[in-house]
């Protein structure tokens, strides 16, 4: 088994404020030794130099694309993108084509990214079959395939009975429910950014906030007394938050996930009509982005999970009405997310670490998002000083489609190691 002798970095854990100047002996898949001056014989070893080693990021929320949408991302593709942005996991959404919804969907996933991945992949399974919200999926058969979780992303359940009958299912087989909160009976058709200042400036239809709290505060309602974990995806409106407040207040085992662009732009960041600011939920208001922020720092909302959604650029070079929604986010978040929320005094670097490791790992009780000895060798360094500039076009993903295009930031993942394999390194770091 290789052995890997990192010397010289500074470890931040994310539940811990003090950044630790550390040697990390990684043996095989495992993290075997964490110490001051060590050595190894046999280790291949690596000069830091000072450099930041936290634990390889988690994003619960992306889409690979892949069967089906191989023109837009693939498993090799967006895994490489996962490590270039510093993710060891990433949990897959299931609105492939086709959706998967079955076991061999599963097994398909986790045996492509074993031969073609880069970072680990953690399926999740369809609620319901096709995700047509009509019929159960067979939630003990895809959690024995190794499925984490299941969701109809990309479309809300919408029909309370269904999602009753899956919260109970998924609860008696010890599945989280991940839920895309969309009442679609609120929705004008064509809706295509958020319902205010933006939409009536351009005379576009809008869709609004309480299309997606009106299925959070049903969910926290049926989720109740069926004992389920419930996930709400992409949190976007301040009723939402509200309602996911009150339900922990009550004890309830509800969880919520942020993408970094709620937190960093609002409906008046957006240009023009210009579809790279195109992503369901849209961009809300001022008002929610703040009300977001806040309830990410005092644990509302639990982490961020970046719902990476590639597009090609012919789709979404479309007009705002026609082109699909989504953006990519996986070789940004960290930076973006450290350059204007930690050099702003938003967020401490460890509180983001932690939103971005230990705590979404808690959430769906996975071994990972803490380095410590005895631990599954992923790890992310990052170089906090050297200001680059988003560039899509050198983006490993297939999508190109980000609003960030331009933006410069600090704090760019330069290795990734996962499960003791470097997936991904710049050529200046071992010199
Ligand atoms: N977020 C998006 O805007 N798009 C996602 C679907 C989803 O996450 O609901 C997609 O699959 O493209
Ligand atoms: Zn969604
Ligand atoms: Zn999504």
């Amino acid at each position: 088994m290789k052995k890997w002798l990192l010397k010289n970095g500074r470890i931040l854990n994310g539940n811990s404020s003090e950044q630790v100047p550390a040697d990390i002996l990684l043996n095989g898949e495992r993290v075997e030794r964490i110490g001051r001056n060590m050595t190894e014989n046999g280790a291949e070893w690596i000069d830091l130099a000072g450099k930041l080693v936290i634990p390889g990021l988690i994003d619960m929320h992306v889409h690979l694309r892949s069967p089906g949408f191989e023109e837009k991302e693939t498993i090799a593709t967006g895994t490489r993108a996962a490590a270039r942005g510093g993710y060891t996991a990433v949990a897959c959404m299931p609105n492939t084509r086709p959706v998967t919804d079955s076991p061999e969907g599963i097994r398909w996933i986790k045996e492509t990214s074993e031969k073609e991945g880069y970072s680990r992949v953690l399926p999740i399974a369809a609620i319901t079959r096709e995700s047509s919200g009509k019929e159960l999926t067979d939630m003990a058969a895809l959690k024995e395939a190794g499925a984490v979780a299941v969701s109809d992303d990309g479309v809300g359940v919408q029909s309370s009975r269904m999602m009753k009958e899956a919260m109970r299912l998924a609860s008696a087989v010890g599945l989280p429910v991940v839920a895309h909160c969309e009442e679609e009976d609120l929705l004008v058709p064509g809706a295509c950014v958020h319902d205010g200042r933006f939409a009536e400036r351009y005379g576009l239809p809008g869709i609004p906030g309480e299309s997606e709290a009106v299925h959070v505060g049903r969910d926290i309602l049926l989720a109740e007394d069926t004992g389920v974990h419930y996930h709400v995806c992409h949190i976007s409106a301040e009723a939402s938050v509200r309602l996911v407040r009150e339900a922990k207040a009550r004890g309830q085992r509800v969880t919520a996930e942020v993408t970094p662009h709620h937190l960093l732009l609002c409906e008046d960041d957006i240009p023009g009509l210009d579809s790279r600011f195109k992503m369901n939920p849209p961009l809300r208001s001022v008002r929610d982005r703040e009300v977001l922020l806040e309830a990410l720092k005092d644990g509302t909302i639990d982490f961020i999970a970046t719902d990476h959604a590639p597009h090609t650029t012919e789709e979404k070079a479309q007009r705002m009405e026609k082109a699909p929604f989504g953006i990519v986010g996986l070789e940004t978040a960290f930076p973006l997310l450290y350059t204007h929320l930690v050099l702003t005094g938003e967020l401490t670097l460890a509180q983001l670490v932690d939103r971005m490791t230990r705590i979404p790992a808690e959430c769906f009780g996975l071994s990972r998002g803490v380095l410590e000895e005895g631990m599954t060798a992923d790890l992310t360094v990052i170089d906090l000083a050297e200001e680059r500039t988003v560039e899509p076009d050198t983006f490993a993903s297939r999508g190109k489609n980000t609003p960030f295009g331009g933006w410069k930031a600090k704090g760019w993942p330069v290795m990734t190691f996962s499960e003791g394999r470097i997936v991904w390194e710049e050529a200046r770091v071992r010199v």
